[in-house]
Parts: structure tokens; sequence; C-alpha cells
């Protein structure tokens, strides 16, 4: 079943066609990489999914219900969360602070012993147990990125996407986040990632959809798509297809 569809969706900013007639489907319970070069108008996808930005033409639905004329609070209330590309944390609150704020966002908020119940289950969910009463402002990057994912998580999403989770992460943090988000695929979420790194990216998405100059270059299984030339041209320049 088809949970998330792009149809014909075209975002200009000014003169710059940033994404430029975007068309792909979702299936529920899929894991799929958004890749392209620097520029190519992924984030500004994202961004457009999660209601940031309004669509300049074409549409977004989720479910079958069109979602793109909505603002991003109540599309999370249809069930989509996403990362940032630069963590978006609280620096002056407790990690269990930062998560009650996304608790008290959802549709149904959850407050008291109830919140303090669910905030323990998804730290431990994203490798923070028992780190409720630290400092958001002590954590390490990687510390941040699991915080943020509990975040996005609060609000119980069908659709989680994950601006370049895993960039800057060391080998072996690396390898804790690679298993991380497996865990969360097992679980039967569906995932939209946009990723450079194409270890994580082989190790996690089954299907990878390329954009190049804001319009879609490929879509297809993922280890066809990062052999086809056009992609290898696009990343590398033509010495290298
Ligand atoms: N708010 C904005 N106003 C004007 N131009 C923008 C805005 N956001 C993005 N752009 C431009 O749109 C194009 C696509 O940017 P976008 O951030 O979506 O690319 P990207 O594929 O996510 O890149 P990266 O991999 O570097 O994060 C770029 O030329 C960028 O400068």
């Amino acid at each position: 079943m088809s949970l998330l569809t792009l149809s014909n969706v075209t975002k200009r900013f000014g003169g710059l066609t940033a994404v430029n007639d975007l068309s792909f489907t979702l299936t529920a319970g899929e894991t799929v990489g958004l890749l392209g070069p620097n520029g190519s108008g992924k984030t500004t996808a994202l961004n457009m999914i999660s209601g940031y930005l309004p669509v300049t033409s074409g549409s977004i639905a989720l479910d079958g219900t069109t979602i793109s004329t909505l603002g991003p609070e109540r599309i999370a209330h249809r069930g989509v969360a996403r990362t940032f590309q630069l963590v978006r944390a609280l620096p002056s609150l407790t990690v269990g602070e930062n998560v009650l704020a996304a608790l008290a966002f959802r549709k149904d908020p959850l407050w008291g012993s109830k919140a303090e119940a669910k905030i323990e289950n998804l730290l431990a969910d994203v490798g923070l147990a028992g780190r409720q009463q630290e400092q958001a402002s002590n954590l390490t990057y990687i510390d941040l990125k699991r915080m943020e994912l509990a975040r996005a998580l609060a609000t119980e999403p069908k659709l989680l996407l994950l601006d370049e989770w895993l960039a800057g992460l060391n080998p072996t943090e690396l390898r804790a986040g690679i298993d991380l988000i497996t865990r969360l695929r097992q679980s039967g979420i569906t995932i939209l990632l946009v990723e450079h790194v194409m270890d994580a990216v082989r190790a996690l998405c089954t299907r990878c959809i390329v954009m190049n100059t804001g319009s879609r270059l490929a879509d297809g299984p993922t280890a066809d798509v990062l052999a086809d030339k056009s992609v290898i041209r696009a990343y590398l320049g033509d010495d290298h297809a």
C-alpha cells in the first residue's frame, strides 16, 4: 500500500528551481534513500513533505490524503516526523525535558507519569537509557543525534524523514547508528533518508531515489541505482562514468 505520494512537485525560490517536477511513491514499511549531489534538492523535498516549505506546484499525499496544503504541526499529527541536518535541541533543558517538549506537541499530548514512562522507553530505544536528567548541552554529538531521534519518535510517526542523521559520526558510532536505524526499520516504520554515507545507504536502503539539479535522475533497487552510469556521472563527473 502506498503511504507517501509526491506528484509533480516543484519548488522555486525566486528564479531558482530547487525541486523540479518530482514524483515518487513510498510503500508502507520501505526504507528508501534519497540521494544526490550537494544542492540537488533533497532537503528541500524533505521540507515540503514535512510542511516546513509550501510547494510551488504539484501535490503530496499521505495515505491518499493531500498534506501539501497543511503546515508542519498538522502534518506531524498525521504521522510524519523528521530530524534536521543541523540538530535542533534545546541545550538549556535536560534530555528528558527535550523529549517531553516533543510529547507535548503530539495530537494526544502526554504529561505526568504517562510522559515519564514514554520518555524512559524512547530513550532506551535510541540508546540513551537512564540519561533523562543529563543536560542536553553536555551530550556528545552522537548522543545529541540520538536525542533528536527520540524527539522525532515521540510522535509515533508512520513516516520518518532522516536528514543526514548519520553524517559526522566516527566508524564505531556509524555502526551503532546503522544498527539503531535497522531496529527502527524492523519495527515497521517507513523511512526516507537523505544520506551521503554510502555504506549506510547500502546497509539500510532496499531502494534509492537519486536527484540531480532538482529532478529525479534514478529510482530503483540500491545496487542498480548505485551502479547506474548517469548516477555516477552526477556524483563524480564524466571521467568516472
Ligand atoms: N530557503 C531557500 N532559499 C533560497 N534557496 C534555497 C533555499 N533552500 C535551498 N535553496 C537552494 O535550493 C537548492 C537545493 O538545496 P537543498 O538544500 O535542497 O539541496 P540538498 O540536495 O539537500 O543539498 P546538500 O546535500 O548540500 O544538503 C540549492 O541551490 C540551495 O541553495
